[in-house]
């Protein structure tokens, strides 16, 4: 079965676009998200753009900022305080990656914590490791908790989940939902040992790697739930640009129960679970 991420996404935001409407009708809110994008990319252009089309489909505000790639850590911070201080923007998020010069951390640092829509300022993952309420919680991890639960039902308690990859965004994340979901967690990564034989015991895998076809079917428990994040770009045999995840989706789509497809699994989710952070921003807020 494959878990269609696409309608999932257009269900959420038919939910965000009620939402919308009751916040503005209730307290004369309109949730405002701001894209900041400093340098030219042209993935995460297209990427951009398709988050400014769907926060406007929901009747939300989208702003984009972009900067040249030669704007600096100061330049950017002072962009941050003026969003900071705007009582319009309810959600701030800044593109990554960021151009090198620039100190990431220090970026995602100067966001206010209830305007952090990725979740990534570590007062929203404190809250989040500690189980606290209020956290904006990282898009793509609960977008990968939304897509499992479609297929598997609300209870995903004693399941075994293995997350590979333990990046800040992803990885790690969605490894303390999962937990907070009564999962039994494995997190591995690239140094784990016998990968193969540690996802042979996931009842749920996620996939968070950043490397075309890297999940091999004999890896697979059958009838498993694979949630594939890997958005990776390259050429099929003709020679043409193409989209594939981290799974090698044809052969391991024979063995496993459920299965997030690429384009039209995780990326979708991602950004309706943006939507859905800038609406409970609005709420933080006010
Ligand atoms: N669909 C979506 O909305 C999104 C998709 N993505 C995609 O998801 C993928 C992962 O993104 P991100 O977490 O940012 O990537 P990172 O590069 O930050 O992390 C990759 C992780 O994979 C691990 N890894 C790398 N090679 C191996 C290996 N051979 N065996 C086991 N583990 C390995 C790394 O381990 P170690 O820590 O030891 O180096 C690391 O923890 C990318 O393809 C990205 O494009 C990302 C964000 C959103
Ligand atoms: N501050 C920040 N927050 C992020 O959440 C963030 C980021 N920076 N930098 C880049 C990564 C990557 N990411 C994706 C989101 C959606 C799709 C997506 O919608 N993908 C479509 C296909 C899009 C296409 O065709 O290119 C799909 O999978 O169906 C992809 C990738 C968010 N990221
Ligand atoms: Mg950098």
């Amino acid at each position: 079965m494959i878990i269609d991420g696409k309608q999932a996404a257009a269900d959420l935001r038919k939910i965000l676009t009620i939402e919308v409407a009751q916040l503005k009708k209730d307290k004369g809110v309109v949730p405002g998200l701001t894209v900041v994008l400093v340098g030219e990319d042209p993935a995460s252009e297209v990427y951009v753009r398709n988050k400014v089309k769907q926060t406007r489909e929901v009747g939300m505000i989208s702003n984009e900022i972009k900067l040249p790639n030669d704007t600096s850590e100061a330049q950017l911070l002072a962009v941050l305080q003026q969003l900071n201080n705007d009582d319009a923007v309810h959600g701030i998020l800044v593109q990554l990656p960021l151009p090198k010069h620039i100190d990431e951390s220090v970026i995602i640092a100067a966001i206010t914590p209830n305007k952090d829509v990725d979740g990534f300022h570590a007062m929203n993952s404190g809250r989040l490791l500690n189980g606290e309420p209020g956290a904006l919680v990282p898009c793509t991890p609960q977008g990968c908790i939304m897509l499992t639960k479609k297929h598997l039902g609300e209870d995903l308690s004693g399941l075994h989940a293995v997350v590979i990859g333990r990046s800040n965004i992803v990885g790690k994340p969605v490894a303390l939902l999962l937990l907070q979901e009564n999962c039994t967690v494995t997190i591995a990564h690239s140094r784990t040992k016998n990968l193969a034989e540690v996802c042979q015991q996931a009842d749920i895998l996620i996939a968070a790697v950043g490397r075309a076809h890297f999940v091999q079917a004999s890896w697979i428990k059958p009838g498993a739930t694979i949630i594939d994040v890997g958005i990776n770009r390259i050429e099929d045999e003709n020679g043409k640009a193409k989209l594939v995840g981290d799974v090698d989706f044809a052969n391991v789509a024979a063995v496993c129960g459920a299965i997030t497809p690429v384009p039209g699994g995780v990326g979708p989710m991602t950004i309706a679970c943006l939507l859905k952070n800038t609406v409970a921003a609005a709420r933080l807020n006010g």
